[in-house]
C-alpha cells in the first residue's frame, strides 16, 4: 500500500507488479553508480553544487509516493530466500552488491562478488563491517537452504587479509550442525586463487514461530 495525497493505492493492482520490479532495480543499479560517482568524484566544485541541486530536485519526485510496508519476502520451493529490498541481496536496495547467491545440490552457498570504492574502509581496502555483513547475509542464507532458516544470535569473524574492492572475489558457506532452533554455519570471502581474506562462524536460532514455515521441500 502507498499513501499519495491522502489516498490509499494498491500498486499490486495497479499495474504489472514485475515490471515493476525491473524498473526499482534499475534505479537501485543507477543509484550505486551514482553513489560511487560520488566518492570518486573530481569534477569542479560548481559542478559539484549544480548536481546537488539536481539530486534534490530528483529525490522529492521519487518521495511523491512512500511505501510504508516491508518490501516482499519470501522463501522459494529449493528454501532460497527472495526479497528484493534486503540491504545485502535486494536488487531493488542501492546499499546492496547486490550479492547474487547461488546454491549448490549439496546446499552449500556460493557468491561472486566484487565490492565498490564506496565500500571503503581503510584506505585501499573494504571496511570490515561490510564484509561482516556480507558475511552475516550470506551465512544466513545457507542456514535457510539447509532447513535451518533463523535469526543471527551470533557472529564471529576473523579478518585474515585485507580485502580489496574492484576485484573479483568469491564468498561461500555451509550449514554445519543444528541442535534445536539453534544452527551453526561457516563461511568465508576468498580471492580467486582460494586465498582466503575473511573468515565468519554464525549461530541462527529459527524463532519459535517460524519453526516448519520456511522448510525447503
Ligand atoms: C526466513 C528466512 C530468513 C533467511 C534470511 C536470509 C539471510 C538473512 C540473514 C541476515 C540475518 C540477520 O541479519 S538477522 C538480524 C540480526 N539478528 C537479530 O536481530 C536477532 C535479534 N534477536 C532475536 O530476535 C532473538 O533473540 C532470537 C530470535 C535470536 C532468539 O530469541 P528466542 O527464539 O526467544 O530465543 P530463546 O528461546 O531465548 O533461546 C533459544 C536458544 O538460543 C540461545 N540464544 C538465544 N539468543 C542467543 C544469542 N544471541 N546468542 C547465542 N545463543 C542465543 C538460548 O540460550 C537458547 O539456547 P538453549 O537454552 O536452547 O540451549
Amino acid at each position: 500500500m502507498f499513501y499519495y495525497g491522502g489516498m490509499t493505492i494498491d500498486l499490486a493492482s495497479a499495474g504489472n507488479a514485475e515490471a515493476r520490479q525491473a524498473a526499482l532495480a534499475a534505479l537501485g543499479q543507477q543509484t550505486r553508480e551514482l553513489i560511487d560517482a560520488v566518492v570518486l568524484t573530481e569534477v569542479p566544485e560548481d559542478e559539484i553544487t549544480s548536481v546537488t541541486a539536481e539530486l534534490a530536485a530528483l529525490t522529492g519526485r521519487l518521495r511523491a509516493l512512500r511505501r510504508t510496508s516491508p518490501q516482499p519476502f519470501e522463501i522459494g520451493p529449493d528454501g532460497t530466500p527472495r526479497h528484493v529490498g534486503n540491504a545485502v541481496a535486494g536488487p531493488v536496495n542501492p546499499h546492496a552488491l547486490p550479492l547474487i547467491i547461488e546454491s549448490t545440490p549439496e546446499r552449500t552457498v556460493r557468491a561472486e562478488l566484487a565490492f565498490r570504492p564506496s565500500h571503503e574502509g581503510p584506505p585501499g581496502w573494504v571496511h570490515g563491517g561490510v564484509t561482516a555483513m556480507i558475511m552475516d547475509h550470506l551465512l544466513g542464507h545457507a542456514a535457510a537452504v539447509a532447513g535451518s532458516a533463523g535469526m543471527t544470535g551470533t557472529l564471529s569473524v576473523r579478518y585474515r587479509r585485507p580485502v580489496p574492492y574492484g576485484e573479483p572475489l568469491l564468498a561461500t558457506a555451509e550449514h554445519t550442525r543444528s541442535e534445536g532452533r539453534k544452527s551453526w554455519v561457516d563461511g568465508r570471502i576468498a580471492l580467486p586463487d582460494g586465498t582466503v581474506l575473511v573468515e565468519a562462524t554464525g549461530l541462527f536460532i529459527t524463532p519459535s514461530d517460524w519453526v516448519g514455515r520456511f522448510d525447503p521441500a
